[in-house]
């Protein structure tokens, strides 16, 4: 169960633009100087003019260039910026200054449960989520039964949502995110919430992706053992900065290093 990195580089050579762009990105968020547990609370206090808030930079100047065919992991310890890089890659947040240039059609598995509506059963969520990721109704009755197959929900498959556990979410948002072979996906810890079996799976699907088909992987995990396993380069982001980039094994020894 491991990646071909030869092949990666021959699929690379076969498209020389990259595949994302990330220039000079920095990403700030305006944070309450108090807590406030309501919204009646927060219109009192903003009426009175007693609402104040400080910003707070989750990601500074941070530039990156992805190669096609490129699998990277991100690592960095808890609040460093990961997901708000991701977020920005997949088009969820918009930078405060710089810019992110995608290329080609990008799969994001970054929020468990976004995209999806707990109301709903899992096979109108399947119909739902498909149709955000931009499938045609037809591509999603034809590729349904290997979608229900893979996530492994078949006797839940008409149950509310709400009542399914995290990593029956998980199943599902990984088997619709990769029913299509995305050129870019994108995978923020969605799957550490699955046990053992299906993250076995994810990872060889991933592989399947990445040497079959020559799709570009970014994907965050606090296992660093995993990102080894899983990946080719990688970045660490620490507070908002990135403070490497480059092979696998070289960033990973920095990082198991923070003291
Ligand atoms: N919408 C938001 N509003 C305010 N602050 C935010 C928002 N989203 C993220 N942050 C803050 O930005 C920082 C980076 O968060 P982010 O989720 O990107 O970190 P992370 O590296 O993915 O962390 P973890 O490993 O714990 O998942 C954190 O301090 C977080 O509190």
């Amino acid at each position: 169960m491991s990646i071909d990195f030869n092949a990666q580089r021959e699929k690379a050579a076969a498209g020389d633009d990259p595949m994302i762009v990330i220039d000079d990105v920095s990403m700030a968020f305006n944070v309450a100087n108090e807590q406030l547990n309501s919204l009646k609370e927060y219109f009192i206090k903003a009426m009175r003019h007693e609402l104040f808030f400080r910003e707070f930079k989750a990601l500074k100047n941070i530039s990156v260039t992805v190669q096609r065919g490129d699998v990277y992991g991100i690592v960095g310890t808890n609040g460093s910026g990961k997901s708000t890089l991701l977020k920005i890659i997949a088009g969820v947040l918009e930078p405060t200054s710089g810019t992110c240039a995608i290329n080609g059609t990008i799969a994001p598995l970054i929020e468990l449960g976004a995209g999806f509506d707990p109301e709903l059963t899992a096979r109108e969520n399947v119909y739902l989520n498909g149709s955000l990721l931009g499938y045609s109704k037809q591509f999603i009755d034809e590729s349904f039964d290997s979608i229900v197959e893979f996530a492994e929900v078949g006797d839940f498959i008409d149950m509310p949502l709400k009542n399914y556990s995290s990593g029956m979410t998980a199943r599902i948002a990984f088997a619709i995110a990769t029913a299509t072979v995305p050129d870019i996906l994108v995978v923020d810890e969605a799957l550490s919430v699955g046990d053992f079996l299906f993250q076995d799976k994810c990872e060889r699907r991933i592989n399947e992706l990445v040497n079959d088909h020559g799709t570009t992987l970014l994907f965050v995990s606090h296992s660093i053992e995993q990102v080894e396993r899983v990946c080719e380069k990688a970045l660490w982001i620490e507070k908002g900065v990135m403070r490497m980039n480059g092979p696998v094994d070289e960033v990973c020894e920095a990082y198991r290093n923070l003291q």
